[in-house]
């Protein structure tokens, strides 16, 4: 598995003190593609509802939930090592046992993991990488291909929710979405940009804010220069 950099002492001796509990030992390829489907029911060492979020980053947001809902099984994608193991540090200081990390891809993964004997509940894309400038745009996460993924591995009535501080990144997003007919949008027209530019014929579509999110440093990093924030809810048909 790929290491990186050096790693904070605290953030190293959570992962060797407690990495082979909360950090899936899955095989995983340079560029980090997933070889085969992890066991979760061993690694999480029960059945229950699974909630997915891919790019946790230092899973501020997948702990905090997990705190409040012991009873759902928690899985953070994060390709990030640094971020992997202050997540574990986290996960062990906040004394939660219902959230487990993967390093892996998420693109690649979700159809390898995912099929039609196991589905997530929910799927969570906070604040993902921006890619803002006009040229990197196409390594964004969320496209049409991607939302189809998602679509595929959620069960009917499965839900993806979604934030980001970037208002052209929240527009792709819903475009992506509503390029997916296997997606509701229950706030189609909702919370209407003035600037939106509609391209394919669409305008709103975003959601309140979910009471589920607490805010992150990316959501702070956003507000305090000023963007924007857009969530988005969609529901497999
Ligand atoms: C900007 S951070 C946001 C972190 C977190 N969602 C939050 O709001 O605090 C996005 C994270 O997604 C991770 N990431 C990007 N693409 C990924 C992928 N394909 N699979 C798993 N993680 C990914 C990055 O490493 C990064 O840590």
């Amino acid at each position: 598995m790929p290491r990186g950099g050096r790693l904070p002492d605290r953030h190293q001796r959570a992962l060797d003190e407690h990495g082979h509990k909360y950090v899936i030992d899955a095989q995983v390829d340079e560029g980090y593609v997933l070889r085969e489907s992890p066991d979760l029911t061993k690694a999480f060492g029960r059945d229950a509802p699974l909630i997915v979020e891919i790019g946790a980053g230092a899973a501020d947001q997948i702990v905090a939930h997990a705190k409040e809902n012991p009873e759902i099984n928690h899985l953070a994608f994060e390709v990030w090592w640094p971020g992997v193991a202050s997540s574990v540090a986290r996960i062990v200081r906040e004394e939660v046992e219902n959230v487990r990390m993967i390093s892996a891809d998420a693109v690649l993964a979700l159809p390898l993991m995912f099929g039609p004997n196991r589905k997530p509940d929910e799927v969570w894309t906070f604040f993902p990488d921006p890619w803002q400038k006009a040229r990197h745009r196409k390594r964004r996460l969320v496209t049409p291909e991607f939302a189809q993924t998602v679509a595929n591995i959620l069960p009917s009535g499965g839900t993806w929710r979604l934030a980001t501080d970037w208002d052209d990144y929240a527009w792709q997003m819903r475009d992506s979405i509503a390029a997916v007919s296997d997606f509701v949008n229950p706030h189609v027209g909702q919370r209407i940009d003035e600037d939106d530019p509609g391209d394919n014929g669409i305008v709103g579509g975003f959601a309140p804010r979910w009471d589920g999110r607490i805010t992150t440093r990316f959501e702070t990093r956003g507000l305090n220069e000023e963007r924007r924030i857009h969530d988005l809810e969609v529901i497999r048909a």
